[in-house]
């Protein structure tokens, strides 16, 4: 079998559903507050002082889609095993192994963030006290390593070795800052965790660029139409960013032609082009792919006559 075969199988063994969502399998997720496609609250924040049941209670009223609690103690677990579809393992809190424990014995998915100084070995041990319970429903999170610098340095590699050799899904810890959402999903991160408190568009912006970098690199083996109809609707909006970009450059290239627009159609540089492409889509070929791109170009022909058009006027 070859290497990617074996790896997507690793993968599917490994997918983690927390409530209505998938993690692992399809594509990139993206764990949060408001804006991501499942939130989580941590309990720590509040160094146990404001009661678990209020806290964890308005989380819930407030959102009826896949939540995850960071626990403070044991004591919260009763209250959160009652409301929430999975539980974060903090950073802080990897190396409590009692604690991990009686939050692997509730049956939900377990999210285990990576503390700042864990090894790998340390990290994977963790999924497997988990399992130890009876629990394999673990997704791990390279939250970053302290470093020189004031602040935690994400380790994408270490991330992409704990997938690798786990089997497990993977998620990247950004805090507020969406800006490594490309790299961390390029890496191969199955979803992404930002803040409880990041503000919505950073959510939203991650999810974006998740969807569209996801495409390139995750294969989907959807099983349903919906699941086939969501697949397609990410590489359609791939294209449709491509496309644009595509016309602008066609439209870039009509100007710094001596003539442009359709008087100054050049059908070899056409054909190549289809060539060329049919080396990476083999599948469809020259014949399927040349109408295709006789529409792509012609589109982008009458926009720069249009465009030039309305420079003169
Ligand atoms: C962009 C050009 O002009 C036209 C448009 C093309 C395109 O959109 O790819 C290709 C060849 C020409 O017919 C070009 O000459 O390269």
């Amino acid at each position: 079998m070859s290497l990617t075969a074996d790896l997507e199988r690793n993968l599917e063994r490994g997918a983690v559903r927390v409530g209505t969502l998938s993690v692992g399998a399809g594509p990139a997720v993206v764990i949060g507050g408001e804006g991501a496609d499942a939130r989580w609250i941590s309990l720590r924040d509040h160094h146990g002082r404001v009661p678990a049941a209020q806290t964890v209670a308005e989380a819930r009223a407030g959102w009826s889609g896949p939540l995850l609690v960071e626990p403070f103690s044991a004591a919260d677990l009763p209250e959160i095993a009652a409301h929430a579809d999975g539980i974060v393992i903090g950073a802080a809190w990897m190396q409590d192994f009692q604690l991990v424990r009686a939050v692997a014995r509730l049956g939900l998915p377990v999210l285990v963030q990576r503390g700042p100084a864990a090894t790998l070995q340390e990290w994977l041990a963790i999924a497997d006290y988990c399992v130890a319970e009876g629990n394999d429903q673990v997704v791990l999170c390279e939250s970053g390593s302290r470093t020189h610098q004031a602040d935690t340095t994400l380790d994408l590699a270490l991330m992409r070795a704990a997938r690798r050799t786990s089997g497990r899904p993977v998620l990247v810890g950004l805090g507020e800052d969406p800006s490594l959402a490309a790299a961390a999903v390029a890496a191969g991160a199955d979803g992404l965790l930002l803040d409880p408190g990041a503000p919505e568009q950073a959510a939203l912006d991650a999810g974006e660029v998740a969807r569209i970098v996801g495409v390139v690199v995750r294969r989907e083996t959807p099983g349903s139409v919906p699941e086939a109809r969501g697949a397609i609707d990410r590489v359609d909006a791939v294209l449709a960013v491509l496309l644009e970009r595509r016309a602008e450059l066609a439209g870039t290239i009509q100007r710094l032609k001596p003539v442009g627009g359709f008087a100054g159609r050049d059908m070899d540089r056409e054909r190549r082009l289809v060539a060329e492409m049919a080396r990476r889509a083999p599948t469809l070929g020259e014949e399927r792919l040349a109408p295709i791109m006789n529409a792509v170009i012609e589109a982008g022909l009458h926009l720069a006559e249009e465009r030039a058009g309305t420079r003169r006027d």
